[in-house]
């Protein structure tokens, strides 16, 4: 056993392998059980070849030394790393009931108080990572599994940064971006505000606010904070009126997340312990 202070040197051969459980864009995810302590994760494979080929290593390095360091109940826990000849491993905590998205689109959208109860405990998974300085610059659906208990866990930091250097990358989907990025000029951790706010809107809707068919249109909406409310789903105007306050063109006029925390429809709406039960 590695006393605590020096880091375990894990191989493959500390794993038994299980079922596929996802595939991301440069490798999959695997079940796999820690042979020693018996204990589940998920094993996320990924090619040195298609990390060298779309040069990301720098972010998947970055990715691992920002979510090896965060500890919090809503966001998933990487435990460590290794790698071989051909693949990187990482070894994640286990999320037992799956990925967000699918839920979502099950649901097609979610009640007032499941939206409002996810948002909290992601707007307190933030609140910790902007005082770590750290920003995920890419919350939505995708990136979100829910664990054994229904609460929330934000995964996949392979976007997050360290403020200090705030890059000016494009990434991802455009509907979840913020005018400052889509524009790519200098943005802070308001960015996951505003992205919570698009997220928001999506659990109580089922689409985001700005989609549109063409990526030119997504932008020009995003760029005017074309914002509207569909009469169907019906929609509480505490709702809409928290998304307003964070969905704001000035990233410094958007609510703050320790305001959100207080806000009447968080307040009235979101369970304190994160768990929605339904
Ligand atoms: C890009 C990416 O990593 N996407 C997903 C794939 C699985 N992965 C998981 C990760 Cl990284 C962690 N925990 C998971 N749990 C599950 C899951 C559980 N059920 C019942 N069904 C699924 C699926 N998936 C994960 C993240």
């Amino acid at each position: 056993e590695a006393s605590a202070g020096e880091k375990k040197r894990w191989t493959l051969s500390d794993f038994d392998i299980g079922k596929p459980l996802g595939r991301g864009k440069f490798g999959h995810v695997y079940l796999a059980r820690e042979k020693r302590s018996n204990h589940i994760v998920a094993l996320k494979v990924l090619f040195k070849s298609q990390l060298q080929q779309s040069q990301v290593e720098h972010q998947l390095r970055r990715e691992v030394e920002i979510q090896s360091h965060l500890r919090h109940p809503n966001i998933l826990r990487l435990y460590g790393y290794f790698y071989d000849q051909k693949r990187v491993y990482l070894i994640l905590e286990y999320a037992a009931k799956g990925e967000l998205y699918k839920e979502l689109q099950k649901c097609k959208y979610f009640s007032e108080r499941r939206a409002a109860t996810y948002v909290a405990s992601l707007a307190r998974a933030l609140i910790y990572c902007h005082g770590k300085h750290v920003i995920h610059r890419d919350i939505k659906p995708e990136n979100l599994l829910i664990g054994a208990q229904g609460e929330l866990k934000i995964a996949d930091f392979g976007w997050s940064v360290h403020t200090f250097n705030r890059r000016r990358t494009m990434c991802g989907t455009l509907d979840y971006l913020p005018p400052e990025m889509v524009e790519s000029v200098e943005h802070d951790a308001s960015v996951d505000i505003w992205s919570l706010g698009v997220l928001c809107y999506e659990f109580l809707y089922g689409v985001p606010p700005f989609e549109a068919k063409e990526h030119s249109d997504t932008y020009r909406r995003i760029v005017q904070v074309d914002l509207k409310f569909p009469t169907k789903p019906i929609v509480s105007s505490a709702a809409k009126d928290l998304i307003s306050q964070m969905l704001v063109k000035d990233s410094s006029q958007r609510l703050p997340l320790h305001k959100l925390l207080e806000h009447p429809w968080i307040v009235q709406n979101a369970d304190p312990s994160g768990i929605y039960k339904a």
